[in-house]
């Protein structure tokens, strides 16, 4: 382990120094576009202003005949649009450090844009040594292109191994965005037996006990409630960020809108879009409910100093109901700032 005062030192001379803390951004979705894939990437121009985060993927789904193709792909549209000026985040998802393409991913994406980059998302994260390997990698490589902000990490929680890691991962740089779940992998590496990406399944149920000869009354249960909460207390324990990963079935927005949700109360701050169907489900979900905001405006102002406690429609609110409310109101401001309907609706000061 590094010691405190050495973790926030740059790891290669002319590299910027990392983030003391992480910039305030709103990241309801991280889109996904095939940079290979020249019809949707000549839809990212107009796609940038209506989503968060675009990230060209450069990892599964793209054919191992087309790495290059997505590569070259994602740098011409990271040249092609001002991602800043509408404040969307710019990402690229890397493929696996033991994949051969992950070299030139970073030397080719670095050097050309590296200045426009906000964040390498790495797939299949193992350890806290996968994400050492790529900090000092990318420091080295910042420092060679004159990078002046730092590139930031975030993680592919998909390993049975990374999930028993899931805490030191989190920990293991200043670099660390956060951290989203990879729910395909994850079956796999698991053992799980589903062929799905992401959400439930019908055979996972408990079943009430029986009562004579009256139907036993059953309920499907969320496969990744375990795993998303150890994912959001090793995030929000290191100031980092969780999010929900894919939901594969584009067919069934009822059931996508259900895992955001859960995902959204557990504590992620969005979910990753891999069709533009999603999008809209991703704003839905991952802005604060109005009624909640309200309730929650009126808790912040009955309490100025967050101390104590009041009664509110015959409800106690203390410190801690406060401190639920403030998470509320600052994500709704966060939002309202830039989404003006929204702004209308929430109506805070
Ligand atoms: C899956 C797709 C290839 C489907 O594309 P397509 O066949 O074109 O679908 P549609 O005809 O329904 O598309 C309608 C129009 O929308 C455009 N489109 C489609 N997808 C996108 C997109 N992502 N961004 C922007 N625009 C998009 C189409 O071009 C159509 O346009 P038009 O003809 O003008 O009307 C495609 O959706 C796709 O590639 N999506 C991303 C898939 C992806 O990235 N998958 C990997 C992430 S999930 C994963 O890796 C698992 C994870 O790691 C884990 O382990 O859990
Ligand atoms: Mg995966």
């Amino acid at each position: 382990m590094k010691l405190p005062r050495r973790f926030f030192q740059p790891l290669a001379t002319g590299a910027p120094a990392p983030f003391r803390e992480l910039p305030v951004r709103l990241e309801r979705m991280i889109h996904f576009v095939p940079p290979h894939n020249d019809k949707v990437r000549a839809r990212v121009p107009e796609l940038a202003g209506t989503v968060d985060v675009v990230l060209g993927n450069l990892e599964d789904a793209v054919p191992a005949d087309q790495k290059e193709a997505a590569r070259k792909g994602f740098v011409a549209m990271a040249q092609a649009t001002d991602f800043a000026a509408t404040g969307t985040g710019l990402w690229t998802r890397i493929n696996a450090l033991n994949s051969p393409w992950i070299l030139d991913d970073l030397f080719t994406i670095v050097a050309e844009v590296g200045d426009k980059l906000d964040v390498v998302m790495v797939p299949k994260v193992e350890g806290p040594w996968d994400i050492h390997y790529i900090d000092q990698l990318l420091a080295q490589l910042e420092a060679r292109h004159g990078v002046t902000k730092p590139i930031l990490v975030h993680a592919i929680l998909e390993t049975a191994e990374g999930v028993a890691n899931v805490d030191a991962i989190a920990s293991a740089s200043p670099r660390m965005h956060g951290m989203s779940l990879g729910p395909a992998d994850l079956a796999a590496s698991r053992g799980m037996k589903t062929t799905r990406v992401g959400g439930g399944h019908p055979d996972y149920r408990v079943i009430a006990d029986p009562a004579g000869d009256a139907p036993r009354a059953s309920a499907q249960q969320d496969l990744w409630h375990y795993t998303i909460a150890k994912m959001v207390d090793a995030c929000m324990a290191n100031g980092i960020k969780a999010f929900y990963g894919p939901f594969g079935d584009f067919s069934d927005g009822a059931a996508c809108e259900a895992q955001f949700r859960n995902a959204f109360l557990m504590g992620c701050a969005g979910a990753w879009t891999l069709h533009p169907s999603q999008v809209a489900i991703a704003k839905r979900v991952f802005a604060p409910d109005p009624a909640e905001v309200a309730f929650a405006a009126r808790i912040v102002e009955a309490m100025p100093d967050g101390t104590g406690a009041v009664m509110l429609d015959g409800k106690m609110q203390d410190d801690a109901t406060w401190k639920q409310a403030k998470v509320i109101v600052d994500l709704a401001k966060l939002v309202a700032a830039k989404d003006p309907e929204l702004a209308a609706v929430y109506k805070l000061g």
